[in-house]
């Protein structure tokens, strides 16, 4: 049997929900990595110290006991985020606030209405040295969905960028060549996280032969060119690239549905889903850069300690896993992979 070994990776962004859905998906995210960037759009968001602390106290209820696991919060940015939450936040270990225009994606509501109201909280993030999580979508009805990352780079984060030079900022799940190209090019401060799913499906496996639900999640897929420029910047081995799944669970109703939820659910399977886009890429020697060092050294964290393997190994992806009283249909489901997780050495 074929194996490779890496550091215990980090995802830096993940969604891990509340209640009996936190207790469902927990354990697979703490099965494959040793930390993990949590986001914060919860219903009510996550705004303050207070209510990151109760939620990260459920989150590690929810950690098998066996697993080293140990979830990274962040603070949901609203037009009422004060300068002291800032100064709070750095003091309880809070890595990040996140970036949610209002409107952009699953509860956004209470995100941001416009970035002019935050001018002195984000002078204090940048004192502090907390970065900006952001998802990086323009909303107004008028800007094409496919079109709304690369419209935000210019119109939202080139201007927030000059104003707010020393701001650390990671620009969240990048879909296009355009994002690609502006985070490897941009100054210092500025990362990218990027998915297992942008990094192995262009749009047509969202709509080719029927609407395939499973595939939707936001920014949505785009064109193949895009997904190859966001393989090239993976596996280029540029420290700005790393790690974050946006595993993003929907219960299947939800999501198989008239008006369908946006996410999609791969925190079973996604080392397994980045080591097979590693390996198509020819580019496997990159994978523990990506997975396991550059995001740790963006957050100041020291590397886990821990080592994973990966199997080079066949096995089917179940059809649907148990979650809240209705089941999750995780990305993929029911088809073969050619990698399997097989545990820490
Ligand atoms: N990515 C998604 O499609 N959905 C995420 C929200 C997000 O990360 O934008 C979710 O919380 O469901
Ligand atoms: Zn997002
Ligand atoms: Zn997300």
């Amino acid at each position: 049997m074929t194996y490779i070994e890496l550091i215990q990776p980090d995802d830096m962004h993940v969604h891990l929900r509340d209640g009996e859905a936190l207790r469902a998906v927990v354990p697979d995210t703490a099965r494959q990595f040793g930390r993990a960037v949590v986001m914060p759009n919860l219903k009510p968001p996550v705004t303050t110290v207070t209510m990151a602390r109760e939620y990260r106290e459920r989150i590690e209820a929810a950690v098998p006991a066996d697993s080293q696991f140990k979830p990274l919060m962040t603070l949901y940015l609203t037009d009422r985020t004060s300068v002291e939450d800032v100064s709070n936040a750095a003091a309880a270990n809070i890595v990040g606030f996140k970036l949610y225009p209002a409107g952009a994606t699953t509860n956004s509501e209470a995100g941001v209405t416009s970035l002019d109201r935050c001018t002195a909280v984000l002078d204090m993030m940048s004192e502090m040295g907390i970065p900006l999580l952001v998802h990086g979508e323009v909303t107004h009805a008028d800007v094409d969905i496919f079109d709304r990352e690369a419209v935000f780079i210019d119109q939202v984060l080139i201007p927030l960028r000059k104003r707010h030079p020393k701001l650390k900022i990671v620009l969240e799940h990048i879909t296009t060549r355009q994002a690609a190209e502006y985070v490897a090019t941009s100054e210092e401060g500025i990362a990218a996280t990027i998915t297992a799913h942008h990094l192995l499906y262009n749009r047509n496996a969202m709509l080719v032969g029927g609407i395939r639900p499973h595939y939707y999640c936001l920014p949505i897929l785009k064109r193949e060119s895009h997904r190859e420029a966001l393989v090239a910047a993976a596996t280029s081995g540029a420290s700005r690239f790393f790690l974050g799944t946006d595993s993003a669970p929907h219960a299947q109703p939800t999501k198989e549905a008239e008006c369908g939820c946006a996410g999609c659910y791969t925190a079973l399977h996604a080392m397994e889903l980045y080591a097979t886009a590693f390996e198509q890429a020819g580019a496997l020697d990159k994978l523990e850069g990506f997975s396991s060092i550059f995001g740790a050294q963006f957050y100041g964290l020291p590397l886990n300690t821990r080592k994973i393997r990966l199997a080079k190994e066949t096995w089917t992806i179940p059809k649907s896993l148990s979650f809240t009283e209705q089941p999750l249909v995780p990305l993929n489901s029911g088809e073969t992979l050619g990698w399997r997780f097989a545990g820490l050495v």
